[in-house]
């Protein structure tokens, strides 16, 4: 490892080797799962899982709903790889630690990122246990200079200024807007843009007032790193937003969000997500690699 900050290609891959030589699985499919949402995994068969603090090179995590599990295993025969736990910025990360596994990913062979998140609602409309499809996000870290992709450019990985516009891809947007109207899910599904904040205060209300004014529907405290960092290395990206309360942004209302509530309304959620992303998963047009 160089210094704190800066991690060389060779560290990507030596995690990288070590997991190739623990598991026969040849993932093409990585998900992160958001707060409260780590059962995503349990749909994996066939699995193999590693706590992250046997990972070589590994953060840990370190938020109550995020176990700090990698599950190897297959979701209807497509095989992925899963994040039970992600990294943030507020756990004291550094940008280039909570995006560690993605690059780690690209050189297992993964080429399409699912991302899900907890998300407290901007928008109007929105309500608790609402899904949003993300189909752009702001970056509100990122704008003020903290950026995975600072430093020298891994040219290896990808180009020194990477575009950011369509970054959620088109065609599996449209895929789970379809998926969502065959399953029923349509009166609960919207689609719109997350904003990413540092963390870890919620928001006040000028602050809730003003990413709305802005244009984002529902804001959080991760993903936009992990999402940047996969479309600089080439992988197609699909994003979901698991709606756990709404952002307070009228002086009258009294009410005061906190990360319990938020895992109770992902428990709420947690088989309709599963059974969205398994269904996006197997209608992936990917063909499974073999060890
Ligand atoms: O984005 P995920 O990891 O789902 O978690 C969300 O939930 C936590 C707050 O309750 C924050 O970490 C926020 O970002
Ligand atoms: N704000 C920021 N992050 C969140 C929220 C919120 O309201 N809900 C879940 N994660």
């Amino acid at each position: 490892m160089h210094s704190k900050e800066q991690i060389c290609h060779d560290d990507y891959q030596k995690t990288a080797d070590w997991i190739l030589s623990q598991t026969q699985h040849r993932p093409k499919v990585a998900i992160i799962c958001g707060s409260g949402l780590g059962m995503l995994a349990d749909a994996l068969k066939l699995q193999d899982s590693f706590h992250y603090s046997d990972i070589p090179g590994f953060p840990q995590s370190t938020v109550q709903g995020h176990a700090g599990r990698l599950v190897f295993g297959e979701l209807k025969g497509k095989t992925c790889v899963c994040m039970q736990g992600r990294f943030h910025m507020y756990e004291g990360h550094s940008l280039c630690k909570v995006t560690f596994p993605v690059r780690v990913f690209k050189l297992l062979g993964v080429e399409t990122l699912i991302v899900t998140n907890a998300a407290g609602a901007l928008a109007d409309g929105y309500c608790n246990g609402d899904i949003m499809i993300i189909r752009d996000h702001i970056n509100m870290p990122g704008l003020a200079g903290l950026n995975p992709l600072n430093g020298p450019n891994d040219d290896k990985f990808g180009p020194r200024f990477p575009p950011m516009s369509g970054v959620y891809d088109k065609d599996l947007r449209r895929l789970a807007k379809d998926i969502c109207k065959s399953l029923g899910y349509s009166q609960f599904v919207q689609e719109g843009v997350y904003c990413m904040v540092g963390g870890p205060n919620f928001e006040s209300i000028a602050e809730a007032r003003f990413l709305h004014k802005l244009g984002a529907d529902a804001v959080g405290m991760s993903t936009a790193p992990e999402v940047l960092v996969a479309s600089h290395c080439g992988m197609k990206v699909f994003g979901l937003s698991l709606i756990t309360n709404k952002v307070v942004k009228d002086y009258d209302d009294t009410e005061k969000v906190n990360h319990e509530g938020v895992l109770g309304v992902s428990k709420m959620r947690s088989e309709t997500l599963q059974t969205l992303v398994t269904e996006l998963v197997s209608r992936l047009d990917i063909n499974n690699n073999t060890a």
